[in-house]
């Protein structure tokens, strides 16, 4: 085995882990000289301390630890010296150790202890000091719970005082110290090389009431630039990890503490975004297996339970990655869910989706809201349906829908999700999307009055539009969303516009991952918009294989697009979205929940029979269709409208109907 001491490069990197980031304090600005205007302050102060929270009474209970003796010229260089020998020894006789113990964990896998001593390994000690708290020990935690992010720790605890747990079932179990052992805890890295035979355990450190307690962690760790891949020596074993550069999980902790919004993200600043996951089988304890997994999927995603805050520059924001949490509600139906009428306009049952689900106040997300807020309703039947509400600079659609199977694969014990996940992707470029524009523009304009309603176009029209398209377009094939825009479009132009020689415009919503090559596991937003531009008379009266093509074509731009002109920086000014928002009620966006993965989303082994959006969103501004909503047995393809008032309803549907 090798056994390598960290290289310098390595050190500084792993312990970035615990660093804090390099901003000015206020001293220092005071020091030098420079005026604090109150705009200087303004960054430092923090809207969220609570003053009432003091406790002034006990403030001589913080203890103090006098490292100064270490600075004392009269000791400095004897203690300094008896220090670094003490650490060395231990060090060397830790990594002994941790070397007959992989060897025999490779034993009981089977497999080459050669496979894994290829990974290894580097090492680095951490000392922890808990001091005691006399008034509310059960109220603090001396650490989070967590995972380690290693191979191996070795934990000495030194004084022998109780505090650790490990979590099991659902509870945390205190660990007796032993004076005699160390004790080892399984990191992340074992998991993945074991296959998950291994687990890596989660934990959490308590404070006692009376009694300090000091231990020092021995985290054994691969060296940085391998690959880390799950072995073993069984050919038809299920492989349950992918094989990742030792870096990626490390993406988790080596984040700086806040995250500037991407051009991507900064469109959707303050605007929700709401899905609603519908599970139609019972489950055993429903809210608390998802409870269970949104907490543990936190750790992973720890963004998430950040809040928004202005960032350096002008205009600029960021994400605060300060734990503060997210929202979680359950509640109860009191009616089976085949009885509940979700969006169905003749029932007029539509309120029952804004019970499903909690709100930002006002329909926009503040800098003091939580990113994310859950709700778990379960029916009488034993159905539930999970309502997700997020601020949308945190993720798009696609990363939600990575998100919440985080959530259902660690509910279900996993413990670490099986994609890792990447928040800030540094490859992607800075471009301003057209989106942005588009949401810019929106939020001058008035709100209005949209009827919701969803509707399904039957999959027989989907399939001869389909069939036709492949005899008329020399074999070309068209996708599902084409056609249902199509369809769309076209009927809501016959519906709304008179003038056939007034505009008629499609506005388009796309996932660009792909395009951009973005990283896999990357959870921000990455979506942009194509606008496309027709006379009312061409999208009223035109063949809807010619309607289809138009919009097959102006996909197949959008690569294009973004890297021509930057996704709209650069774009002619009558072709901008928010030039062209004026024509506002001409103009149809259309979105797309298919093939994001909202419905792999699997809770307790169940996947969702349905996926759905908000389908009244007060403040909407412009017409909008989501469509493509994922929905188990229905024959067709399920949609929310928002994108005719209500005088044009009658029509708009009498269009639909005529198409059918
Ligand atoms: O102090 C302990 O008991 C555990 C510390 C720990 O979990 C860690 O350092 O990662
Ligand atoms: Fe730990």
């Amino acid at each position: 085995m090798k056994m390598e001491a960290p290289s310098s490069s390595d050190e500084s990197r792993w312990s970035s882990v615990a660093s804090s980031l390099p901003v000015r304090n206020v001293q220092d600005l005071a020091t030098c000289g420079e005026e604090l205007t109150s705009e200087t302050l303004q960054r430092y102060i923090r809207m969220d301390i609570q003053n009432g929270d003091v406790l002034v009474e006990q403030s001589s209970e913080v203890p103090v630890i006098d490292l100064g003796r270490l600075f004392d010229p009269q000791f400095a260089q004897q203690e300094a010296a008896r220090l670094r020998k003490s650490i060395e020894d231990y060090s060397s006789e830790l990594m002994k150790v941790s070397h007959s113990i992989v060897t025999l964990i490779a034993k009981t896998l089977n497999i080459d202890p050669k496979l894994m001593e290829d990974k290894y390994m580097s090492q680095f000690l951490r000392m922890n000091f808990y001091p005691p708290c006399k008034t509310m020990a059960e109220k603090l935690l001396g650490f989070s719970p967590h995972s380690d992010g290693t191979f191996l720790t070795l934990l000495l605890e030194v004084n022998s005082v109780e505090g650790l747990q490990i979590k099991r079932h659902n509870a945390w179990i205190p660990v007796k110290p032993n004076p005699q052992a160390l004790l080892v805890n399984v990191g992340d890295y074992l998991e993945i090389m074991s296959n998950g035979k291994y687990k890596s355990i989660e934990h959490r450190v308590t404070i006692n009431t009376n009694q300090e307690r000091i231990t020092v962690s021995a985290f054994h760790v691969p060296l940085l630039g391998g690959v880390i891949s799950p072995v073993t020596d069984i050919p038809e074993e299920k492989i349950l990890y992918k094989t990742m550069g030792v870096e990626e999980p490390l993406e988790l902790e080596m984040t700086t503490s806040n995250i500037d919004l991407s051009s991507f993200d900064k469109g959707f600043a303050t605007m929700p975004a709401t899905c609603f996951l519908m599970f139609e089988h019972p489950i055993d304890e429903p809210v608390e297996t998802i409870k269970r997994g949104l907490s543990r999927a936190l750790v992973h995603y720890y963004p998430i339970a950040g809040r928004l805050a202005p960032g350096d520059g002008n205009g600029e924001l960021r994400i605060e990655c300060n734990g503060e949490g997210v929202v979680f509600m359950e509640a109860t139906a009191d009616c089976a869910m085949k009885e509940a009428k979700f969006f169905d306009r003749s029932s007029g049952a539509m309120m029952l989706p804004d019970d499903l689900a909690v709100y930002y106040p006002d329909n926009r997300c503040g800098f003091t809201d939580p990113l994310l807020l859950m709700q778990v309703t379960v029916f009488s039947c034993g159905g539930f349906v999970v309502g997700v509400t997020w601020n949308h600079a945190i993720a798009d659609g696609a990363g939600m829908a990575q998100f919440l199977q985080a959530v259902g694969e660690l509910a279900s014990g996993l413990s670490v999700p099986s994609i890792i996940p990447i928040r800030c992707d540094n490859s992607l470029p800075s471009i301003p999307p057209v989106i942005a524009y588009a949401q810019q523009s929106m939020m001058g304009l008035a709100p209005r009055n949209f009827a919701c309603f969803d509707y399904t176009i039957p999959s027989s029209l989907i399939n001869s539009i389909k069939a036709e398209f492949h005899d008329h377009a020399n074999g070309q094939l068209c996708t599902v969303f084409e056609v249902v825009t199509a369809v769309l479009w076209q009927c809501r132009t016959r519906a709304v516009i008179s003038d056939p020689m007034s505009p008629s415009l499609l506005f388009i919503v796309a996932n660009v991952r792909k395009h951009m090559g973005a990283k896999e596991g990357y959870y921000g937003n990455c979506v942009t918009g194509k606008l496309v531009i027709a006379t009312s008379g061409s999208v009223a009266n035109g063949h809807v294989m010619d309607i289809v093509k138009m919009i097959k074509c102006a996909k197949e731009q959008i690569p294009e697009q973004l890297k021509e002109n930057g996704g709209g920086d650069n774009l002619q000014a009558r072709e901008r979205p928010g030039d062209m928002l004026r024509y506002n009620y001409n103009l149809l966006s259309v979105s797309s929940m298919r093939n994001i993965g909202l419905d792999e989303v699997e809770v307790g082994g169940r996947r969702p029979v349905r996926v759905m959006c908000r389908a009244r969103v007060p403040h909407m501004t412009l017409p909008s269709c989501v469509v493509c909503l994922p929905w188990k047995g229905k024959d067709g393809s399920n949609m929310v409208t928002r994108c005719v008032r209500e005088e044009h309803v009658d029509a708009f549907l009498g269009e639909l109907a005529r198409f059918i």
